[in-house]
């Protein structure tokens, strides 16, 4: 898997949301997106999902469009998304909600199904078979017939990641993935995150504001601010870029953020 991503440029009214992006990721990377408020982290998501339409620049998955396609498009090429908040159906069980993830899979439909049957019938077991798998890698074997209405917040964003991983993606984005957690549940979605890149091979983009998590979990961290990327690099290398600390340290203001860059350049 590998996917690039060049000068994307996003602009809403007198608001420039991203300002010619480019970075690539490679295969099984954890690739984290950080920055301030507003920096633009959303926007890469949307665009890398379908969702907003950028202005110019490119998106490539293993040398594919990405742009262009709808977001049903972008998911069937191999990009799924976790999002932050809650999107499951509460009062069904957590095998059923897993299992809506796989429907793009599926590839009859309900004349097919009638004229077909071994077919669907061979289908519809492979996605039961796939999904027990990933029942028991998410360790939610025993709420599996559970309403997923009824499940702590920490279990409710596991079956959340299920849903995305059942559709089998080359890429996932996690969007906030540890938001509101407590720091057990903030443990466990990490452990759940290193095992889907160590076991299942699936690359992955993070944005996270919990920096702790992401400098111990990222290969490399592309920091935004004011939608221009302004440092890319590993977690050691983006955490002593001067750059990066003016934007954290000046704030909102970028008058501000470029002179405490100055200050913090002519120091070093
Ligand atoms: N649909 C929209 N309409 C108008 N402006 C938008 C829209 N989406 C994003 N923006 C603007 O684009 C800029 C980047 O927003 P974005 O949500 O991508 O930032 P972010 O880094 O995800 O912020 P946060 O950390 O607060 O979630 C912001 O100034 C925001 O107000």
């Amino acid at each position: 898997m590998t996917l690039q991503v060049d000068n994307l440029g996003l602009r809403f009214g007198g608001t420039q949301a991203l300002s010619d992006v480019s970075f690539d990721v490679a295969d099984r990377e954890l690739f984290a997106v950080i920055g301030p408020n507003g920096a633009g982290k959303t926007s890469i998501f949307n665009c890398l999902s379908g969702v907003y339409r950028p202005d110019h620049g490119s998106i490539t998955l293993n040398g594919d469009a990405v742009l262009g396609r709808r977001p049903d498009a972008i998911a069937k090429l191999g990009i799924a998304r976790m999002f932050q908040n809650i999107e499951l159906f509460e009062n069904l069980t957590v095998m059923d909600n897993i299992k809506l993830g796989r429907h793009i899979h599926l590839r009859y439909n309900a004349f097919e199904a009638a004229l077909h049957i071994g077919r669907a019938r061979r289908a519809e077991l492979a996605a039961r078979r796939f999904t027990e798998d990933l029942i028991d890698f998410l360790n939610l074997a025993g709420v599996r017939n559970h309403p997923v209405g009824m499940l702590p917040y920490g279990i409710k964003k596991r079956v959340e990641l299920g849903r995305a991983l059942a559709m089998e993606p080359k890429l996932l984005l996690l969007d906030e993935p540890v938001a509101g957690m407590n720091v057990e549940e903030t443990e466990d979605m990490a452990r759940y995150i290193l095992d889907i890149r160590a076991e299942l091979g699936i690359s992955m983009i993070m944005v996270e504001h919990d920096m702790r998590l992401v400098m111990d979990l990222a290969d490399r961290i592309m920091v935004l601010d004011f939608g221009r990327r302004i440092s890319l690099g590993t977690p050691a290398e983006v955490q002593r870029d001067p750059a990066v600390i003016a934007a954290y340290l000046g704030g909102a203001d970028p008058e501000t953020a470029a002179a405490d860059q100055a200050k913090l350049e002519a120091r070093t």
